[in-house]
């Protein structure tokens, strides 16, 4: 059963400069229990999205269309109360920011403890033990229950916002860079937590990276998203097999621990659009080496290559072509003296 269902998303933001469309018709589903890691670029809206299921955007940012279908009900429609209810019961949000929600004047444990009493008969005493229970799994030692946040690192901190948000049981984890402050070598440990404790509750998780090697690891569907559109959604086995999009093949090759070792990585030359502007045709015609006229002019729909799945290219069929061609160094050249022959003539 689907927990979760956005449909045809749309989210602006209100500028000085204008409005930027960051989401645009985005729709996708996540099953009970499945975790799906979205991808992409730096600017491709993956916080926005995050954000939006969570009814978290900020001032300027608004849903503009779209359905955001939790358990049956439209997230869009629903009141502040309902919002708020909704955010301590069902979905828990890890993010960097989210440190920063830790009250200063309480001890980590004292708001842990109520957190879990707010939403179970639990004693003093068992909220104590559960939380203990979780700081040991998140590698936090017990006595760090009495430490006040600002007695505690970065790092720390994060990890007690993990511990937090994983004592609630929710059926729905946001995980955006959860990991990203805190430094390489426990980076994997506490992923593999979050994993695990997410299993076990049978939670769902939307887990967003810049990283598609973590994805690799730890999620069982990816999304690739480019310029505030779905690219390509598949389970990740398939993705890491025989990916379709000509943006999910460039990634691929950008990522040291995706390819062989040995083989050269190639970066994808020139950079995301500015949606500020607006956009014609694919969103990644710019960048792509199997451009045509029609992708400059003709957005794609998300269509059904395989089972579940899905992408936005106007050729499916020239996938093995794309695969083989993607590889080469030369291919993205041609992109590569493209645009600089488009920053000349712009002169
Ligand atoms: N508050 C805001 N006001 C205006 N524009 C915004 C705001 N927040 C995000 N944007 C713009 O919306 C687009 C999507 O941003 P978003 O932060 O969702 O992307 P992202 O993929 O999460 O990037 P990152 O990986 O860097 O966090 C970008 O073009 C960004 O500049």
């Amino acid at each position: 059963m689907n927990l979760l269902e956005v449909k045809n998303l749309d989210i602006e933001y209100v500028t000085e400069e204008g409005t930027l469309k960051a989401i645009d018709n985005v729709s996708f589903s996540l099953k009970e229990g499945e975790s799906i890691g979205l991808v992409g670029e730096s600017g491709c809206g993956k916080t926005t999205l995050a954000k939006s299921i969570m009814r978290l955007l900020p001032d300027n940012g608004s849903i503009s269309a779209g359905e955001i279908i939790f358990k049956g009900e439209d997230i869009v429609k629903k009141s502040k109360e309902e919002i708020r209810k909704l955010r301590l019961n069902e979905i828990a949000m890890i993010s960097q920011s989210a440190m920063n929600a830790l009250n200063p004047v309480y001890t980590v444990g004292d708001q842990i403890i109520e957190g879990i009493r707010a939403h179970s008969n639990a004693t003093k005493a068992e909220a104590y033990k559960r939380a203990e229970e979780v700081f040991k799994i998140i590698g936090l030692e017990g006595k760090r229950l009495k430490s006040y946040p600002h007695q505690m690192s970065g790092g720390m901190k994060q990890r007690a916002i993990i511990a937090m948000a994983l004592t609630l049981n929710p059926s729905l984890i946001i995980a955006d860079e959860p990991t990203t402050a805190l430094d390489v070598v426990v980076q994997d440990k506490i992923l593999f937590q979050i994993v695990d404790i997410q299993k076990k509750m049978n939670s769902s998780m939307v887990f967003i990276t810049h990283d598609i090697s973590v994805v690799s690891e730890i999620c069982e569907t990816i999304i690739v998203m480019y310029g505030g559109k779905v690219m390509e959604k598949v389970s990740t086995k398939v993705f890491f097999k025989t990916p379709y999009h000509p943006y999910s093949l460039g990634l691929q090759n950008a990522f040291p621990s995706i390819k062989d070792i040995g083989e050269e990585l190639i970066s994808i030359p020139g950079a995301p659009p500015n949606l500020m502007e607006k956009q014609f045709g694919c969103r990644f015609q710019q960048r792509c080496p199997f451009r045509t006229e029609l992708c400059q002019n003709e957005i794609p729909e998300l269509i059904e290559v395989g089972e579940e799945h899905l992408i936005a290219c106007h050729y499916p069929e020239r996938v093995e072509e794309f695969r083989e061609k993607a590889k080469k160094n030369e291919t993205w050249q041609t992109v590569r003296n493209r645009l600089i022959e488009e920053m000349k003539g712009g002169e």
